[in-house]
């Protein structure tokens, strides 16, 4: 495999810095943040931490807080509550206030915001202005050059593709080399292809120039691509922080992991320290007796087979997905189909009678909290 050529290779370490505050990437913390508007409670203690070097995706469905935290970060919103801290010195909070432009932060939006009256190199320049004429105009054409577009320094933002403009608003947002980089669903604008090149590009330019990066998303599979940490947040409250394979393989709760897969959801009584299923006997420790809980199935959990061991099932339905088929079964003891995606190959075609199991990685036992499934 050939590797990839990198449109940049560094931000150049010895190039002056705009202001003096943003020379080095720092960890950025959110110390209980509380954030109320409008009379209503947007942010609820949230504590988490960008590790300097890192990227922090903030994971969430819509109106769960996410850009209201990133905004609280780069000092538009204030906290009601807790602090901010970046390189450990506190920038919100009971201490007092420094205001987004003394932070050493940048900032990039989902449309990118290049200013359209500008060219692509004035644009660049602009993030720069404390450096003086020239020296700003020799850096904004070196961050040109190493995103691959120093060609295009005389055009207008409008000429330049989806693509093209991301990356010239990368190259503004991390010339002034800030010590935080934040970033507000950066892709959503792209469509699919380009956003899987763009984004494998971005986050290789902020492994080679060291920064830390708050990364805003609402995808997970984009959080588990991109973030070396992802906190996790629902209703403004943080669910659950930490790698990747901490929050895929040991959700805290149903919606964590329903969060990265789908899953079939089942409810049962702990009993002895097990919990009957219709597939099985799980176990449910240290849950006392009668406690109702629900059980999530990962949908690439459950192996089909035409015999051998398992429980007797049906195929209701089946559908081609290209890498995977999605397939809706009724199994002997369960009150609603289940959903399985295997592979293909893993069962014939217009085979109807099977048998099915699951893999204990893929099933997860949660406390039921509501009542519903
Ligand atoms: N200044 C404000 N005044 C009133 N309500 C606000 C304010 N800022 C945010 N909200 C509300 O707080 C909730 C969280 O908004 P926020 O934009 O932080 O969520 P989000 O997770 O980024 O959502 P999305 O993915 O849709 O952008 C929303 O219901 C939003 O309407």
């Amino acid at each position: 495999m050939t590797a990839r050529t990198p449109i940049v290779r560094w931000i150049d370490q010895e190039a002056p810095t705009a202001t003096a505050a943003a020379s080095f990437a720092s960890d950025l913390e959110f110390e209980a943040v509380g954030f109320k508007a409008g009379g209503k409670r947007i942010l609820d203690e949230v504590s988490i931490w960008a590790e300097s070097g890192q990227v922090l995706c903030l994971l969430g469905p819509s109106g769960s807080g996410k850009t209201s935290l990133l905004r609280i970060a780069a000092g538009i919103e204030r906290p009601t509550s807790g602090r901010v801290l970046i390189g450990g010195t506190a920038v919100a909070g009971p201490e007092g206030f420094v205001p987004p432009e003394r932070r050493g932060v940048g900032l990039m939006f989902q449309d990118f915001a290049l200013f359209p009256h500008m060219t692509i190199l004035d644009n660049v320049r602009f993030g720069l202005r404390p450096l003086g004429a020239s020296h700003a105009h020799s850096a904004a054409l070196a961050a040109l050059e190493r995103v691959g577009l120093r060609a295009a320094a005389a055009d207008y933002p409008h000429t330049l593709s989806g693509g093209e403009q991301q990356r010239v608003a990368l190259a503004r947002a991390l010339t002034p080399r800030p010590r935080v980089l934040l970033m507000d669903e950066p892709f959503s604008g792209l469509d699919s292809r380009l956003k899987d090149v763009i984004r494998t590009d971005t986050l290789q330019i902020l492994r080679e120039t060291g920064s830390t990066a708050i990364v805003v998303t609402h995808d997970a599979e984009e959080a588990m691509r991109m973030g070396d940490r992802i906190a996790l947040l629902r209703d403004g409250r943080l669910v659950q922080a930490g790698t990747a394979h901490e929050l895929y393989r040991r959700p805290a709760s149903l919606f964590a992991a329903g969060f990265f897969s789908e899953l079939n959801v089942l409810a049962g009584t702990v009993r002895g320290g097990r919990v009957e299923c219709p597939l099985g006997t799980v176990a449910a420790s240290p849950r006392s007796d009668g406690t109702p809980v629900k059980i999530g199935l990962r949908l690439n959990g459950l192996r089909l087979a035409v015999d051998g061991s398992g429980v007797p099932a049906r195929v209701l339905s089946r559908r081609f997905l290209g890498s995977v088929d999605l397939l809706t079964l009724a199994v002997d003891g369960a009150d609603r189909p289940l959903r399985a995606r295997i592979r293909p190959s893993e069962l014939g075609e217009g085979v109807d009678e099977i048998v099915v199991s699951v893999d204990p990685q893929e099933i997860f036992v949660f406390e039921d909290t509501d009542g519903s499934i």
